[in-house]
């Protein structure tokens, strides 16, 4: 991995910096006085963002999180594409999709005039992808560092038939302390509850977390807010391309089974996702793409 030819390709003096991260892997470090980010091109993953004058990053990144070939990282933005969970076709292919751990390619970097950084991403099919999922794409991951951080994830379709997808911005965020957190904007939706056999429910009042939580939410509005109050502050989430969000803690047990997270760790972390999942399906015709975007706002 040539991080000077990254550098010479790509880089920004000051402002977007390639380096060699955990695992060798090509690290991003995004600086400007709107924010600091850091993010992975291996995964196409934010993995920190910090807004400037806020004590704390938005997001949770695992201290044990893996950074090798093959394997996801866990914290920050996962990208979960071409499909949702497990393999819809019941293959055997991984969770999640096939993106989230594999090398990406850097595709544009710029500053815009108002300071913010832009970096975009991508990936598109070769011989292998084909061999697991049989179809022509160009995905592409825009990444604004601002005063918010703007993500935009876009398929093209670029073969001749229509194919469907499900997908998800897997989001880990931060939160002081998981016993002092809910999520506001899921009132009165419907779900799909993981943990209790696939029952669909309805949700009343706002979402907190005391024990395992793995939700499917249906006919979502597009604004969330996740109320921290141990660190006194509040992070929105607005989408556009999505119907569906998805709320997931591991709890106390699954953490410890985990190899990648610390025992304690789902005290720390929340994931709200945005995304394209169960009956939320995005069918992308020959020659069109399709976006799903997400801006996290701290507060
Ligand atoms: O550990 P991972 O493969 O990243 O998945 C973590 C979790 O992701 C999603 O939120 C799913 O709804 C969960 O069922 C899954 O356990």
């Amino acid at each position: 991995m040539n991080i000077e030819q990254f550098n010479a390709d790509h880089g920004i003096v000051g402002q977007i910096e390639f380096f060699e991260g955990q695992g060798g892997l090509p690290f991003i470090r995004a600086s400007n006085a709107k924010a600091n980010a850091l993010i992975s091109v291996y995964a196409g993953q934010v993995l920190a963002y910090r807004p400037a004058g806020k004590a704390d990053d938005l997001m949770f990144l695992s201290e044990k999180a893996y950074y090798q070939a093959g394997k996801a990282i866990k914290g920050g933005v996962p990208i979960c594409w071409p499909w949702f969970g497990s393999d819809p076709e019941g293959k055997g292919r991984p969770a999640h999709g096939f993106v989230r751990n594999r090398m990406w390619d850097v595709i544009d970097t710029a500053v815009s005039v108002n300071g913010e950084a832009r970096i975009v991403l991508g990936l598109t099919d070769t011989p292998e992808t084909r061999s697991i999922w049989p179809h022509a794409f160009v995905l592409r991951l825009e990444i604004t560092i601002g005063e918010t951080l703007g993500l935009a994830l876009i398929t093209r379709n670029s073969g001749d038939q229509p194919f469907s997808i499900t997908q998800a911005f897997h989001t880990y965020f931060g939160v002081g302390d998981i016993h002092q957190t809910s999520v506001s904007g899921l009132e009165g939706k419907s779900y799909i509850d993981k943990v209790d056999g696939g029952q669909q429910k309805i949700q009343s009042g706002a979402v907190t977390i005391n024990t395992e939580v793995d939700r499917i939410y249906l006919d979502v509005a597009n604004e969330l807010v996740i109320h921290d109050a141990a660190r006194k502050r509040n992070v929105r989430i607005t989408s556009q391309g999505s119907r569906s969000a998805v709320i997931w803690n591991p709890w106390a047990k699954i953490a410890s089974e985990m190899a990648d997270l610390q025992d304690d760790d789902y005290l720390r972390l929340l994931c709200v996702e945005t995304t394209n999942a169960a009956s939320d399906v995005v069918t992308i015709q020959p020659g069109s793409e399709f976006r799903l975007t997400a801006q996290y706002r701290s507060e």
